[in-house]
C-alpha cells in the first residue's frame, strides 16, 4: 500500500530507511553502504549547491577538480610525518594513541586512527596486478598539497583558494545508513592557503556561517555553531569548528559541517613555503572545510512525519503541485484548463509548480503520493473551485487548508510558501531547544543523558577528563561525546573553582538503532 508501515516514534531507523525510498530520493544498491541518488534527493543538492557556490566565489574562491586516485607513498607520508614528529605524543589525526599499547598495536591503532583502514584501493586493471596498489580519495589533503607546495613560491602567490565539488569513498564497516553513513559520498572540500592567520582564522568563520545558512536557511534546521573540543577536533589541524544539528527522535548530536584551521602542520608536512615581502621564509597558514549529502539525511530525520517527507519549500524541486479533481463528467476539459493555467502562472512567478494530470490514479491516491514525497503545498482544483474562481490549498507541514481566490493566487502562495519555510525552522528550533538541559552536577548530568537531552555543561576541556566521561557513561544508552563549545556562551552557572568553558553534550548513544 501507499503508507509507510513503520513510526519515527517508535521505529526511527526502519522508518527512516523506508521514508527516504518511499519518498523517491533512494534506491538500495547491490552494494553494501552504496545508494543510488534519485532526481528527487539530487535536486536538493543541487539547489544547495546552487547558493554555496555562487557565495564562495564572491570569496574569489576557485573550482578545480582534483584526481580520485591517491598514491599510496604520499597517502602515507602524513603517517610517517607524524610518526616521525611525534611518535612520544602519540598525537594523530584521530586522537590520541594510549602509550601503554604495544608497537604493533600502536602501529595498528595508527592506521585506524588515520582512517587509513577505510581507505579502499585499487589493485589490478583487468587480469593483471598493479605494480603499486592505487588509493581512492577518502579526503583530497594528500592529492592536493604536494601541488600546493609547487605552485606557491612567494608571498604574491597567495591566498591560493580553491574548491572542489566531487565524491569521496570511505570504506565504513559501521552501519551504513543513507546520506548519514555511505561507503560514498557527495561533498564538496574547499582548501585554502594564506600568508597570515589572521586570514585563516578569519576564513573559517566566513564559510562556517555559509554552512549556518544552509542549514537555518535552506534546510530549515536549527544548528549551534562551536569550537570541538582537542580530543573531538580533526587531529592534523590546529583547530576544528563545526555547526551542530540535533535529532530529538534518537537523542543525538550530528556533526553537520566542519570548518579547520589547519595551521601550519601541512605546510610543515608538505613544505607549502612562501618568501614573505622581506624574502624570508615563511609558512602558509591553511583551512580546510566541507559539507557533504549528510545534509539531507539530517533535513528528513528532522522534518519527516508518517506520512512521509516534509520538504522545505527553499529545497523542494516541486513547490507546489496542482491536482485536478474531476467530478463524474462535470467540465472535466475546464478543470485541466485550471490547472495548466495556475501552474502557468505559478511558475511565471518563479514558483517551482507543476500538475499531476495522470489518469490512472485517483486524487486521493495522488495527495498521499505527494505527501509521502513531502512536496510543501498542494493546490486542488475541483467544480466547485472553478465554479467560484478559486483553488484549494493545503499544507504539507501542517495539513492546514484554505480557499485562495484565483485573483491574488501568486502572492497568496508564495506567503503560504514563506509561512511554511519560517514555520518549519521554528517547530524545530523549539523541538531542539526543548531538549537542551543546562546542567552544573555530574548527577544532573548523567539524568539528562539518560533523558536523551542534549546536555550544556560547565566543561575543562581537558582530554583525560572528556575520556573518562566517555568512560563512565558507557552503558545502554550509549556514551556521552563532547560536540563541540558554543560560540554564544550563556551565563555560566556559579561553579566552583577553575576557569570554565560551556559545551554542548550530545549522547553518541551505540544503543539507538540508527546512528
Ligand atoms: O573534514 C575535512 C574538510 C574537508 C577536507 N578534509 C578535512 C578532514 C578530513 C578528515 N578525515 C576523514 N576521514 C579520513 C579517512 C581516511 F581514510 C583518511 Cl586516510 C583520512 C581521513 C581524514 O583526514
Ligand atoms: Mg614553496
Amino acid at each position: 500500500g501507499l503508507g509507510l508501515s513503520f513510526k519515527k516514534e517508535e521505529n526511527f531507523g526502519e522508518w527512516y530507511s523506508e521514508v527516504v525510498v518511499n519518498g523517491e530520493m533512494i534506491e538500495y544498491y547491490d552494494i553494501s553502504g552504496c545508494y543510488i541518488l534519485r532526481p528527487w534527493a539530487m535536486s536538493i543538492w543541487e539547489i544547495m549547491q546552487v547558493f554555496f557556490d555562487a557565495e564562495i566565489k564572491k570569496m574569489k574562491i576557485k573550482n578545480c577538480y582534483f584526481p580520485l586516485f591517491v598514491s599510496s607513498s604520499v597517502l602515507e607520508k602524513e603517517k610517517d610525518h607524524i610518526e616521525g614528529f611525534a611518535p612520544e605524543i602519540g598525537v594523530v589525526w584521530f586522537g590520541t594513541i594510549p602509550h601503554h599499547k604495544s608497537a604493533e598495536k600502536k602501529k595498528r591503532s595508527l592506521l585506524y586512527q588515520l582512517g587509513l583502514f577505510q581507505v579502499a584501493w585499487v589493485t589490478k586493471s583487468g587480469k593483471s596486478d598493479l605494480e603499486i596498489p592505487i588509493a581512492i580519495r577518502p579526503t583530497s589533503e594528500t592529492v592536493m598539497y604536494p601541488y600546493f607546495s609547487k605552485w606557491i613560491r612567494g608571498h604574491r602567490d597567495l591566498p591560493l583558494k580553491l574548491n572542489q565539488w566531487c565524491n569521496v569513498v570511505r570504506w565504513e564497516f559501521s552501519n551504513p545508513t543513507p546520506f548519514i553513513r555511505s561507503r560514498e559520498f557527495l561533498w564538496q572540500e574547499g582548501h585554502t592557503a594564506f600568508a597570515t592567520k589572521q586570514e585563516a582564522d578569519e576564513e573559517v568563520l566566513q564559510i562556517l556561517e555559509l554552512y549556518r545558512r544552509i542549514y537555518e536557511e535552506f534546510l530549515a534546521i536549527p544548528i549551534i555553531k562551536g569550537k570541538k573540543s582537542e580530543m573531538e577536533k580533526f587531529a592534523g589541524g590546529l583547530y576544528t569548528t563545526s555547526v551542530e544539528a540535533f535529532i530529538p527522535n534518537t537523542g543525538r548530536g550530528v556533526q553537520g559541517a566542519t570548518s579547520h584551521c589547519l595551521g601550519q602542520n601541512f605546510a610543515k608536512m608538505f613544505e607549502i613555503n612562501f618568501e614573505n615581502e622581506k624574502g624570508e621564509k615563511g609558512l602558509a597558514w591553511q583551512n580546510s572545510w566541507a559539507y557533504s549529502t549528510r545534509t539531507i539525511g539530517v533535513m528528513v530525520m528532522v522534518h519527516g512525519d508518517d506520512k512521509g517527507l516534509v520538504l522545505p519549500p527553499k529545497v523542494s524541486s516541486v513547490q507546489v503541485i496542482v491536482v485536478p479533481v474531476p467530478f463524474k463528467d462535470a467540465n472535466t476539459q475546464g478543470i485541466f484548463d485550471a490547472c495548466a493555467a495556475t501552474v502557468d502562472t505559478l511558475c511565471e512567478a518563479g514558483i517551482r509548480a507543476e500538475a499531476d494530470y495522470r489518469d490512472n490514479y485517483s486524487p486521493g491516491w495522488k495527495y498521499s503520493h505527494w505527501e509521502m514525497k513531502g512536496v510543501p503545498l498542494r493546490i486542488e482544483i475541483g467544480p466547485k473551485d472553478l465554479a467560484n474562481n478559486q483553488v484549494r490549498a493545503v499544507r504539507r507541514d501542517n495539513a492546514a487548508k484554505v480557499d485562495i481566490s484565483c485573483d491574488n493566487l501568486v502572492e497568496k502562495v508564495k506567503d503560504m510558501l514563506d509561512d511554511i519555510q519560517k514555520s518549519m525552522f521554528d517547530a524545530a528550533k523549539q523541538k531542539r531547544d526543548a531538549c537542551i538541559q543546562v546542567v552544573k552536577t555530574w548527577d544532573e548530568f548523567k539524568e539528562a543523558l539518560s533523558q536523551r537531552k542534549m546536555i550544556l555543561a560547565p566543561w575543562c576541556d581537558e582530554e583525560e577528563v572528556e575520556k573518562d566521561v566517555k568512560d563512565r557513561t558507557r552503558g545502554e544508552m550509549g556514551a556521552a561525546k563532547s560536540l563541540c563549545s558554543p560560540f554564544d556562551q550563556p551565563e555560566l552557572p556559579e561553579v566552583r573553582n577553575a576557569v570554565y568553558h560551556m559545551l554542548c553534550f550530545w549522547k553518541a548513544g551505540k544503543k539507538v538503532d540508527l546512528l
